[in-house]
């Protein structure tokens, strides 16, 4: 019965290129054990497969993996194909139907009404924040990577994100750098990993399955942790909200300068109504996941390619020096971060290798037909980010680390999308870019970033992680150091082994002179256009 209901899905679906499949069971025997080695078989297929769109069938669930750019534009940009595929519902029990998560008129709406959260103001204020906890983070950083220390950067940064997202969407700090034991920031955690755990676990994918697994309760207590400090803290700030409505004081807490995203949201209204709790839940939930997870991968990555790389992180340097002058130690402005050119392309091709979203998923609800293809009702599309960075026919030696290969070789704008594109993009993509430069930034400032053992600096600028055929892939394996990263790919981004390296402070009298030279440096290039001739006399004499 279920092979003649799948039949014309089955002969539309492998009109694609794909392994071949087993009764039943489809490919899934082939995907691995976990998310490590799922990553690296998608890429091997890609590779067997023409480096093109292919198809996989997990049961009777079929899947094709898009790297296609004309695919990747025609399903990005559609109005229609909207809805999400269902690795997402692993996130309903926690986030709802927030924007993330939600399709049709919900999702328009919704999105329509959030959108000016992000105003350039907001940010603004947000940058604020996002310096703040910067500060604290440097402090605790100089603590625990003090003595040469080989610290987990990965694990360090998870917890300043969650303190930028919980200080910017509630308006409430947790502190979790200073209470990483904390039942909170415990439940945060967990809930994340949770997630990516079973997002390619057979049975504990379902809910109905996990039921029977021991965790399954422990599951629930973080969930309801989770539930009960967001809904105490919005049931908390819409009281405030409705007392300070009824004073109509210009001097109330609601019309200072500085607004959480949850004082945005209840200001809002949807067809004219505000918002009910369960919709301020589901989006404020939805930006404590969305804006601490991805963003973790993000600064973790950058600065672990710091590690790596050190001739980069010198221009880096340099950089920072031109942009803030003497006074390294003082907060960037918005102006400033804006002005580190050379961060932005280190940045951009962090994402390219390590982007924090590596795969999005949509589900197809009708027939589409993609370039003379039909896609039939009921697909999985798997539309692989990560994939994209590693064509070498978009990116020259994808496996050497160049951020000034983005001022040569600008790729068109589908072949490079670390925040999606079209009307279901990342909505908080300049929040993001903001929080990693500003803490990144900082780092440069203050601590010269080393590998975990000095002989792990990249000396061909090639990286230190390998996603490709299976041949040379196993030939890497045999040569990998126990520091370096192994990619696990779910929801984000993660090493599963951590991101290792150590920090060592800069001295004052090397910034010092550094900055010296190079102001030193501008002002002669400055007398020079200013007064040539005055300038050539005087270097003559
Ligand atoms: C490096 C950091 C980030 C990356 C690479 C990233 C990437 C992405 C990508 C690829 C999507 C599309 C997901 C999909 O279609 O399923 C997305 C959606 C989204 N992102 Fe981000 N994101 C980042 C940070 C953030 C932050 C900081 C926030 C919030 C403060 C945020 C909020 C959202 C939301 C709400 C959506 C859903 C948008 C919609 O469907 O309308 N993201 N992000």
């Amino acid at each position: 019965y279920i092979e003649l209901r799948v039949a014309h899905r089955r002969r539309l679906v492998n009109k694609f290129n794909g392994p071949a499949t087993v009764p039943i069971v489809g490919n899934g025997f082939q995907m691995g054990k976990n998310p490590s080695d799922i990553l690296n078989q998608v890429f091997n297929w890609w590779h067997q497969y023409g480096k093109d769109n292919f198809r996989f069938w997990i049961g009777y669930y079929s899947n094709i993996l898009i790297t296609n750019p004309k695919y990747l534009e025609y399903i990005l940009s559609s109005q229609t194909l909207i809805q999400k595929s269902d690795i997402y519902d692993l996130l309903h029990p926690w986030l709802g139907f927030g924007l993330l998560t939600s399709t049709g008129k919900k999702w328009h709406k919704h999105r329509k009404m959030i959108t000016p959260s992000f105003h350039f103001n907001i940010l603004q204020d947000f940058h604020e924040v996002m310096n703040e906890n910067s500060t604290k983070f440097i402090k605790k950083l100089k603590r625990v990577a003090a003595n040469d220390n080989i610290i987990d950067f990965q694990d360090q940064t998870h917890y300043l994100t969650l303190d930028v997202i919980c200080d910017t969407a509630m308006g409430v700090p947790i502190n979790a750098m200073e209470n990483s034991d904390s039942k909170v920031v415990h439940a945060f955690k967990d809930m994340c990993y949770n997630i990516n755990m079973r997002a390619f676990h057979p049975f504990k994918r379902t809910e109905f399955l996990y039921r029977f697994f021991p965790e399954y309760s422990k599951y629930c207590e973080t969930l309801k942790t989770l539930q009960d400090f967001t809904n105490d803290i919005i049931e908390k700030r819409v009281e405030a909200y409705k007392l300070e409505t009824n004073k109509k004081t210009d001097s109330n807490e609601f019309s200072r300068k500085k607004m959480a995203f949850l004082d945005t949201l209840l200001s809002s209204t949807i067809d004219g109504r505000p918002l009910t709790n369960v919709e301020i839940y589901e989006e404020v939930s939805t930006f404590m996941f969305e804006g601490h997870d991805t963003t973790t991968s993000g600064v973790a990555f950058a600065v672990y390619l710091l590690s790596r790389h050190p001739e980069e992180q010198r221009k880096l340097f340099e950089e920072q020096c031109a942009v803030m002058g003497s006074d390294l130690s003082r907060d960037a402005t918005f102006q400033e971060i804006a002005d580190m050119k050379y961060l932005d392309l280190f940045i951009k091709e962090a994402q390219r290798v390590y982007p924090s979203v590596p795969f999005i998923g949509r589900y197809t609800d009708k027939d589409y037909e993609i370039d003379g293809t039909t896609i039939p009702k009921g697909s999985t599309l798997n539309l692989a980010l990560i994939i994209l960075g590693y064509d070498e026919r978009t990116f020259k030696d994808p496996h050497v680390f160049r951020p000034e290969r983005f001022e040569q070789e600008r790729p068109a704008p589908f072949e490079y999308l670390p925040f999606s594109a079209g009307p279901r993009n990342c909505i908080g993509q300049k929040f993001a870019l903001l929080e990693i430069k500003t803490v990144v930034s900082k780092i440069i400032r203050t601590f010269q970033v080393l590998p975990a053992l000095d002989e792990l600096i990249s000396k061909d600028n090639r990286l230190s992680t390998f996603l490709g055929p299976e041949e040379e892939r196993l030939k890497f394996e045999q040569k990998r150091h126990k520091y370096d990263p192994i990619l696990s790919a779910v929801l984000t981004l993660k090493s599963e082994n951590g991101l290792h390296l150590r920090l060592k402070e800069r001295v004052i009298c090397e910034i010092f002179l550094f900055c010296s030279l190079s102001t030193l440096f501008a002002y002669l290039l400055r007398s020079f256009a200013e007064f040539p001739l005055l300038s050539l006399a005087l270097c003559l004499y």
